[in-house]
């Protein structure tokens, strides 16, 4: 016999336990906060991040495309335009751009992508196809390592100024930005998801989904670890250059 489901509150609760295994306790991560990371690490971080940033609203526009759902539609859509900005409105990617060059990176050098190294863009493109080939609320349900994002992007905030006053603040606003909209997509997401899965097998299965997403978040920051931080870059061991490929177009 299988063990009945979790209450709504208790799957809830198993959700947010996850927060044990979220990327803010990985040691690149834990060295930002601290103050420990040299200006090439935080470059190396802004512009390997740069590459989530732009596939945040392809994964975004997968989830809509397998939506047979119009009110979902109306509510996710937002998260595209959160992203890539509408009229009067600048968006996350060029925030994010506004960051690279707060911290002194080039912005030409980051759009082109040459400093993405394999192992991020293997994790980031593990989600966006993840996203495609799941059901909408699957995938949908994956966005939900950002309950534990609010708290990581204050911790930027809190930390980064005194510890980097060489970084320009007006790089900041991106993580003031996500505060706010990280919390509203949470509520959507935590309502899909607290909706879908009823059995317990369901729920042990959305758990092992949102392990998945904590393991992209995690495998991107070990690739940037060994890079920045060990000083093992792909090939370190027969070539100084950047070999590596830049992403192929299908
Ligand atoms: O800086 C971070 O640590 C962090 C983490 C996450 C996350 O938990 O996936 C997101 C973001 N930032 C973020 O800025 C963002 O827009 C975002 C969208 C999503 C998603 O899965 O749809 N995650 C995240």
């Amino acid at each position: 016999m299988s063990q009945p489901a979790m209450t709504p509150a208790e799957f809830e609760q198993a959700l947010r336990a996850k927060g044990a295994l979220y990327h803010i306790h990985h040691p690149f991560h834990r060295a930002m906060y601290e103050g420990r990371a040299t200006r090439e690490q935080i470059q190396g971080w802004v512009a390997n991040r740069f590459y989530y940033q732009v596939n945040i609203p392809l994964k975004d526009a997968a989830i809509l495309a397998n939506c047979p759902d119009r009110e979902t539609r109306r509510e996710w859509i937002q998260r595209i335009l959160d992203h890539d900005g509408a009229p009067g409105e600048e968006g996350g990617i060029e925030a994010w751009l506004r960051l690279a060059e707060s911290v002194g990176l080039d912005r030409e050098q980051v759009l082109s992508q040459e400093l993405v190294l394999p192992g991020v863009r293997f994790a980031v493109d593990a989600y966006v196809n993840f996203a495609r080939r799941a059901s909408w609320q699957e995938a949908a349900s994956s966005s939900l390592t950002e309950l534990f994002a609010p708290q990581i992007h204050q911790s930027r905030l809190d930390a980064w100024p005194q510890h980097y006053p060489w970084i320009d603040v007006t790089g900041y606003d991106y993580f003031r930005k996500r505060l706010k909209e990280a919390r509203r997509d949470v509520e959507h997401g935590l309502r899909i998801t607290l909706e879908h899965y009823r059995t317990r097998e369901a729920q042990e299965r959305m758990l092992q989904i949102l392990q998945f997403k904590l393991d992209v978040l995690w495998s991107m920051l070990d690739a940037m670890s060994m890079a920045y931080e060990l000083q093992r870059p792909p090939y370190h061991t027969v070539t100084n250059e950047r070999v590596w490929h830049r992403g192929i177009e299908l």
